[in-house]
């Protein structure tokens, strides 16, 4: 069985309240974009029975074989968050047999863009389905947030308003789907706990859920990203990507995350080719 993980960008985001638990408040619209990994689960048995020689890796927990093919992905397997996913199945549901994960990895990372908590959400769905441990969906989204605070959204992956840690998510009608985006990656990796601690918490002049509802050409002085400033003043040069998407046309730009990613929103067709020739860029439908 293959599912397809696909990335997400925030629309604004406000750090409102640092929590006695080390975490931080934010309120932010989670938007699900079409830039996607690929995740295979076969169970070992399946796989062997193909008459194709089963792999050993070192450092694989007993019972899971990855296999990571595309863009590089830092750490050993068992920091994988698709092995932790299934783990913390594992540990509940020991009827899990042992598999075999293939992780195509093509959302960068360190980027804003959430693939790995896609990923880590795609693997609780896939196994739940495929495996048939019929957890209902309230549980998949607790499972969810035990492997990172923007995980619950990818289980719902709909337009939300998320606040608390990220988890308590509120589906929003928001289609733009009349819009093409130009997602721009410049290589920067950004540590998120660094990003958070660059913030001073506070509530935001208007609710994201009054700005949003605006038309995107009045989102401009109006949806922001509290992490912008401290990761522009670090790395100034994303600045100029910001300045160089509106120059080109977008209606609306911003950085998604904790960064390093930004993206332009443009109307459907129009975004321009060869803006950034020194960076990673993609072409999303809305
Ligand atoms: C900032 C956001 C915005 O969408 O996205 P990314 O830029 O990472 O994609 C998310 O809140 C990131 O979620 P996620 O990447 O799952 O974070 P986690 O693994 O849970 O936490 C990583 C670290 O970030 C900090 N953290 C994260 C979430 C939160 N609400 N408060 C925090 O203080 C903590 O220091 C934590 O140790
Ligand atoms: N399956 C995975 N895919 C991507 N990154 C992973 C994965 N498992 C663990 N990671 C780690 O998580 C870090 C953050 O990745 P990611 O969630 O894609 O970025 P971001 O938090 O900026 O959205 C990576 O640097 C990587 O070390």
């Amino acid at each position: 069985m293959i599912l397809f993980p696909n990335c997400k960008i925030n629309l604004g985001l406000h750090i409102t309240r640092k929590r006695p638990d080390g975490y931080h408040d934010l309120e932010t619209v989670f938007y699900p974009l079409p830039l996607r990994d690929a995740l295979e689960i076969v169970s070992s048995q399946e796989f062997r029975a193909g008459n194709l020689a089963a792999p050993i890796y070192a450092g694989q927990p007993e019972g899971m074989e990855l296999i990571l093919s595309g863009l590089p992905v830092k750490g050993e397997p068992a920091d994988n968050l698709c092995v932790k996913a299934w783990q913390l199945l594992k540990k509940d549901y020991p009827q899990l047999p042992p598999v075999q994960l293939h992780l195509h990895k093509a959302i960068p990372m360190g980027a804003g863009l959430g693939g790995g908590s896609s990923d880590a959400a795609f693997t609780l769905h896939l196994l739940n389905n495929k495996f048939k441990l019929g957890i209902p969906a309230e549980k998949l989204l607790d499972y969810a947030l035990q492997l990172g605070s923007d995980c619950p959204f990818f289980i719902i992956n709909q337009p939300c308003i998320a606040t608390g840690r990220g988890e308590l998510l509120q589906s929003i009608p928001l289609d733009l789907s009349a819009w093409s985006f130009l997602l721009v990656y410049p290589e920067v990796h950004i540590n998120t706990g660094w990003a958070f601690e660059q913030i001073r918490p506070a509530p935001p002049e208007k609710p994201i859920s009054e700005v949003i509802g605006q038309p995107v050409s009045a989102w401009k002085d109006t949806l922001i990203n509290d992490f912008e400033a401290p990761v522009c003043h670090l790395h100034p040069a994303l600045g100029h990507i910001k300045e160089t998407l509106y120059e080109a046309g977008a209606v609306y730009a911003s950085m998604t995350g904790s960064g390093s990613s930004f993206y332009g929103i443009f109307p459907a067709g129009e975004v321009p080719a060869g803006l950034f020739p020194a960076y990673k860029c993609y072409t999303l439908k809305g």
